[in-house]
């Protein structure tokens, strides 16, 4: 697969600005992907409802309007061989999004996703998502492939993501509510007023076994303030699962506060990943603690590395931080790519993940 990706970008204030002055040429356009301005030739007009105009990103950039003009927008086109996608990030956790309705079968392969997913060959992104018919009376459902081309039960950041897609596929404004069936269950994210996106990410599962970790367990099954031998050193952990599983650390028997800033993530996180006592992997959280409300967080995400935000894992954060003592039910989180609201509801046990999504680009590339 050569990957030649046509982009567009989305309809926000910057392609509005670029409108606006689309007669000169050679025009100053600002696009939201770079702070650099860039000087691109303009080769023809607008095109019909959501990109009005493509850049072609390939040899050399240009903007030119849709062959011909069609009424369908840029989502519902239908080449053989190109996927269109839009590229979506949860506080700089990225994806690429694909229309996937008309199939059960994602019209990516895992080895395409790892392409796809290259940040220097090819569209960069943490993860493909698929946008799929829903089961069981659900509206949606939601798969997903890590960039390393495994597939995850759910990912929080991408099913906020996915929620803004969906709107946009059913050209569907405001508040709105979808429920997707996910491999971790049921999720329902609800678009709010503000645009932020608030998920019901269902109940926590402690049990050491469905984690799953072979750490062993409390008289409750749970994997709390255990202690686990990494390269040489104790970190003491707290095991969570989220449909997905995560290994929550505030730090080691020597040092119990963590200075996350510090971390040298890209060492210690593939020793968490790939630990024998994880026969899943694991995601990795390594954990500040500010006041009982206020919690910084890194990951080691599994099958991406390292990555600027990862919902799943704030909300096994505030878990973790609730059932070592360390923190309220409810918690503000932040990522390096920003800040999540999480809430441990005490009503009915599930957790509510509060956050953004955003549009970064539109594109097209060859399967
Ligand atoms: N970034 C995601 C989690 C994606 C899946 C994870 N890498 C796994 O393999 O479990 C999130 O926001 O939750």
């Amino acid at each position: 697969m050569a990957i030649a990706a046509a982009i567009t970008v989305p309809l926000t204030t910057p392609s509005r600005r670029f409108l606006a002055s689309a007669s000169a040429n050679p025009i100053r356009f600002s696009s939201p992907l770079t702070a650099q301005p860039k000087y691109l030739k303009i080769a023809a007009g607008r095109g019909t409802q959501c990109p009005n105009f493509r850049i072609c990103a390939a040899s050399s950039m240009r903007i030119e309007a849709p062959e011909k003009a069609s009424p369908d927008s840029f989502l519902d086109r239908k080449e053989s061989g190109i996927l269109h996608f839009v590229k979506y990030h949860g506080l700089g956790n990225d994806f690429i999004l694909v229309d996937n309705r008309d199939t059960t079968e994602p019209k990516v392969s895992p080895d395409q996703a790892v392409q796809l997913c290259d940040r220097n060959f090819g569209i960069g992104a943490d993860g493909v998502i698929f946008a799929m018919p829903g089961v069981n009376g659900t509206d949606y459902t939601m798969r997903i492939f890590n960039s390393d081309g495994s597939e995850p039960e759910m990912c929080g950041n991408g099913i906020r993501c996915l929620a803004k897609f969906i709107a946009e596929l059913e050209n569907s404004r405001g508040k709105r509510s979808f429920t997707i069936h996910t491999g971790a269950g049921l999720i329902v994210p609800e678009i709010q007023e503000d645009g932020k996106v608030r998920v019901d990410m269902g109940e926590p599962i402690l049990k050491a076994s469905d984690v799953p970790t072979k750490l062993p367990p409390n008289k409750d099954q749970s994997v709390v303030k255990a202690r686990l031998d990494v390269d040489g050193s104790e970190w003491n952990v707290t095991c969570v699962s989220m449909g997905n599983p995560h290994c929550v650390t505030f730090g080691t028997s020597q040092s119990q506060d963590l200075h996350v800033d510090e971390l040298n993530l890209a060492d210690i996180g593939p020793k968490f990943e790939h630990h024998v006592m994880f026969p899943a992997r694991t995601n990795t959280e390594f954990v500040q603690v500010f006041s009982p409300t206020h919690l910084k967080m890194h990951v080691w995400e599994r099958g991406a590395g390292a990555t600027l935000a990862c919902g799943t894992g704030a909300c096994a954060v505030v878990v973790a931080a609730v059932l070592e003592g360390r923190a309220a039910r409810r918690c503000t989180v932040d990522l390096p790519g920003g800040p999540l609201d999480i809430e441990w509801s005490e009503k009915d046990n599930h957790i509510y993940m509060t956050g953004p999504a955003e549009v970064v680009f539109y594109g097209s590339v060859p399967l």
